[in-house]
């Protein structure tokens, strides 16, 4: 990646700090819930259907002309967050104020004219572009949609301003092609000029780079900066790639889970991350020397399911670093057992399988698991097999929140502490969500 130039403003200015500039939009609590109907788990609560936390009580400023960076497995809700910032999805809860504005309460009557100012750029520029549409006509869409073009000259005028803004030139040659004559690059850069033709003043980035070619990515990311400084923009650049983030932000968001876990300057969020989970995705860069011997694993397991999230923090199960306060509970104990049969030979797995009963109990969320003996067994078997699952591997992080095990009646009872949820805190320079700060 070419070196990050020093962030100046149109005037060729080099910009005051960001805590010193003009806050743009100022995200408080937000959230955007997704209510799923029919759902099977929704059925077995008598209730309606599950409720999916794409977002959930997210909270951060946006200053002029900074570069944001949601940085995310799938799932986390970034693209979710990018499209309320631009108030094409709905909060359910919290507001987004835009200078005066709050998204989240404006008609859509009144949210449309400042739609020109909030601007999305997608991944996949193919999809973007409509084939049947020559590139004069594409790129002049928007100014027909809101009007801001007095006739066909003027129009024109715009259009080739704007491609001459994002390097597609000469311009002559390229107003008749459409899009299936242009490279991937090129059609990236045919949609920003769609985008900042309507003199916008922030550009919602989603994965603007990664189905494009290696080749062209670092030259596409640098036309996003030429741009931002000439044309006074600020960006949120969503990836799930923390290499182009660390060049490309001035701050980095992780989020997980519809939660931002850990926000800051990128310097500080590169050279000493807080989050568990934030180390783990900075282990998982792929690093560009083959001989290196940097580990490149992501936290173990998957990202849960998002309409049924973990208790306390959401991270804990995949926390190698959690605790007694982070949330431990019976679904947990359910995946150990799981995990620990999947290394046994078959014989040895037949027999502790049957002596714990009907697992399912433990797929609900709770702090407080019982354990049934399966046919023929004794709660007192169950004890034991779970002693010998935590000699087996005494480090894992399950067992620091474990409170007690005990044959209670005909069951082995699994006490856990109660979890905490953490919130966002200031620890040296960043805001981290996690009970270690
Ligand atoms: N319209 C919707 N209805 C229901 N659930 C949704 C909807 N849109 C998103 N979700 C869910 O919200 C969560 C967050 O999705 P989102 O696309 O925002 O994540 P993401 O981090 O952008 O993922 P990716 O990197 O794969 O695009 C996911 O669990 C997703 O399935």
């Amino acid at each position: 990646m070419p070196t990050k130039p020093e962030p100046t403003n149109a005037a060729g200015v080099v910009s005051p700090p960001l805590a010193e500039r003009e806050v743009l939009m100022d995200v408080r609590d937000l959230e955007v819930h997704y209510a799923l109907q029919g759902s099977s788990l929704g059925r077995m609560f008598g209730g309606g259907g599950e409720v999916v936390k794409a977002v959930d009580g997210v909270s951060f400023q946006l200053h002029k002309g900074e570069v944001l960076g949601l940085v995310g497995e799938s799932g986390s809700g970034k693209t979710t967050l990018g499209r309320a910032l631009l108030g094409l999805v709905r909060p359910t809860g919290g507001s987004i104020r835009y200078r005066d504005h709050d998204l989240g309460e404006l008609s859509e009557r009144r949210l449309r004219p400042l739609r020109r100012k909030l601007q999305m750029v997608f991944q996949d520029p193919s999809a973007a572009l409509n084939p049947s549409m020559d590139i004069e006509t594409a790129v002049g869409h928007p100014l027909r949609i809101h009007k801001l073009a007095d006739g066909k000259a003027e129009r024109r005028a715009r259009v080739v301003e704007a491609l001459e803004a994002v390097g597609l030139a000469p311009v002559e040659r390229f107003l008749s092609k459409y899009p299936s004559d242009l490279s991937g690059g090129q059609k990236q850069r045919a949609v920003m000029a769609r985008a900042v033709i309507l003199d916008p003043e922030l550009l919602v980035a989603d994965e603007p780079i990664s189905m494009l070619d290696m080749s062209v990515r670092a030259k596409i990311l640098e036309l996003m900066l030429e741009l931002k400084s000439r044309l006074d923009l600020t960006y949120v650049y969503i990836t799930h790639d923390l290499a182009t983030a660390k060049f490309f932000c001035d701050r980095v968001a992780i989020m997980y889970l519809g939660r931002v876990v850990e926000i800051g300057p990128t310097e500080e969020i590169f050279a000493a991350p807080k989050h568990p989970y934030t180390k783990a995705l900075l282990r998982a860069i792929p690093e560009p020397d083959p001989s290196s011997t940097v580990p490149r694993d992501l936290p173990r397991g998957e990202i849960p399911d998002a309409a049924a999230p973990p208790l306390g923090c959401s991270f804990h199960p995949r926390c190698p670093a959690a605790f007694d306060r982070c949330g431990w509970e019976n679904r947990d104990l359910r995946t150990l057992l799981e995990e620990h049969w999947l290394g046994l030979d078959e014989e040895t797995y037949a027999a502790e399988r049957d002596t714990v009963g009907n697992l399912e109990e433990l797929a609900l969320p709770g702090h407080r698991a019982v354990l049934k003996p399966g046919r023929g067994r004794a709660p007192e078997d169950v004890a034991a097999l779970l002693d010998r699952v935590r000699t087996a591997d005494p480090d894992e992080p399950l067992w620091r929140g474990v409170r007690s095990v005990e044959v209670e009646g005909d069951g082995v009872v699994v006490d856990f502490h109660d979890g905490e949820d953490p919130r966002l805190r200031r620890a040296d320079g960043v805001d981290v969500a996690c009970h270690l700060y």
